[in-house]
């Protein structure tokens, strides 16, 4: 069973609890104060680890996108330059925002968004790199990324299996510490299109553990991927979902994010074994209500049992587990039983 390490004691896959990272991503608006905020409201939600969005814009965008008019409700600059670059933290703001989470107590990390930032987010050293869709097709950095041995956690939105197919045999090739995530990429994503079950479908195909990046509204969908297996979840995080910004809309609010953690540790909980059982936690109730074997009239020593005369009631004393019935009827009774009687072995023969 492949486990990524993460840390020394955190590790991803197996038997390990789901690794839920709180995706602030943009959501800070270009304002290191709220970056904090979202920082401390990932760890007190119970996030495992908090992440950003590293970008070098001249290596992710050509100078014409970024010269694109971005005219929208979300945009914050005239172009879509103007806007990145208002929402792009410097590399010292990163380094305090990685330092200030180390105080909070909460793992730190963001997606490299290209190679220069993949370069300095392992320079930083954080504990794991997340690839995120926009990359899912950029075979030559995936390659470039597994070249350097630090632990992957890519999300496969905007490409069909082939291409996830492709992905695995580039990093694999490489080493197995990395995660794929099942992901559509849409802001929000319509329910259904959300196709959870192709996580089952990676569980089968992929030897690394999988997960889900989702980006639709809610916790609902997130909750059903943990119990069809993922490992590692992911959900943008936000102080207010009117914020201005393209993702504040299928963020969760810090409240929300610490009932989602919560939740996914109840379902973790309750997935338990695949063999069906009766478990010690039921021996009350069977004691008080489950059915069993007794007399449904009174008869005596020697007489048959017809289907008739055994009935299954909820008895006390118990007689036999009414599971029994079949093997009761028409034998013979060896003692006199009163309507009501429990029946037990030894009563009949
Ligand atoms: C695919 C991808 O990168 N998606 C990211 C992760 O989910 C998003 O956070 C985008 O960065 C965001 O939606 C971009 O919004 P705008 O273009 O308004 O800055
Ligand atoms: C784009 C990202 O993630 P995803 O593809 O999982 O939404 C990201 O983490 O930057």
């Amino acid at each position: 069973m492949v486990e990524v390490k993460i840390t020394d004691d955190i590790k991803v896959g197996g038997n390990n609890p789901c690794f839920i990272i709180a995706e602030a991503g943009q959501n800070h608006q270009g304002d290191i104060e709220i970056a904090k905020k979202l920082i401390k409201a990932a760890k007190e939600a119970g996030a495992s680890c908090v992440k950003f969005q590293k970008t070098c814009l001249k290596e992710k965008f050509t100078k014409k996108y970024l010269e694109r008019s971005y005219d929208n409700p979300n945009s914050w600059g005239k172009t879509y330059g103007d806007h990145k670059r208002h929402l792009e933290f410097t590399e010292s703001q990163y380094r305090e925002l990685f330092k200030y989470a180390q105080e909070v107590g909460i793992l730190f990390t963001a997606s490299a968004m290209d190679m220069v930032s993949f370069d300095f987010l392992v320079n930083i050293k954080v504990p794991f790199i997340k690839i995120g869709s926009g990359d899912s097709n950029n075979l030559l950095f995936l390659k470039y990324a597994a070249s350097k041995k630090v632990p992957l956690i890519i999300s496969t939105g905007m490409v069909d299996k082939q291409a996830v197919k492709t992905i695995y045999d580039i990093v694999s090739a490489q080493h197995k510490q990395f995660c794929l995530l099942h992901c559509i990429s849409a802001y929000p994503v319509p329910f259904e299109d959300c196709n959870l079950t192709v996580l089952q479908d990676y569980k089968n195909t992929f030897d690394v553990p999988v997960g889900y990046s989702g980006q639709e509204l809610g916790t609902a969908v997130a909750l059903g991927a943990i119990a069809l297996g993922a490992k590692v979840l992911e959900k943008h995080i936000t102080l207010d979902k009117s914020m201005k910004g393209t993702d504040h809309v299928c963020s969760l609010t810090p409240a929300e994010f610490k009932q989602l953690v919560r939740d996914v540790r109840v379902i973790e909980a309750s997935l338990g074994t695949p063999i069906k059982k009766v478990v010690t936690s039921e021996i009350p109730c069977i004691d008080k209500l489950q059915k069993s074997l007794v007399m449904g009239c009174t008869k005596n020593k020697g007489e048959i049992l017809y289907p008739g005369d055994v009935k299954i009631k909820v008895a006390e004393p118990k007689g036999l587990n009414a599971l029994h019935f079949e093997e009761v009827i028409y034998k013979t009774l060896v003692y006199d039983k009163k309507e009501d009687e429990p029946l037990n072995e030894g009563d009949f023969c």
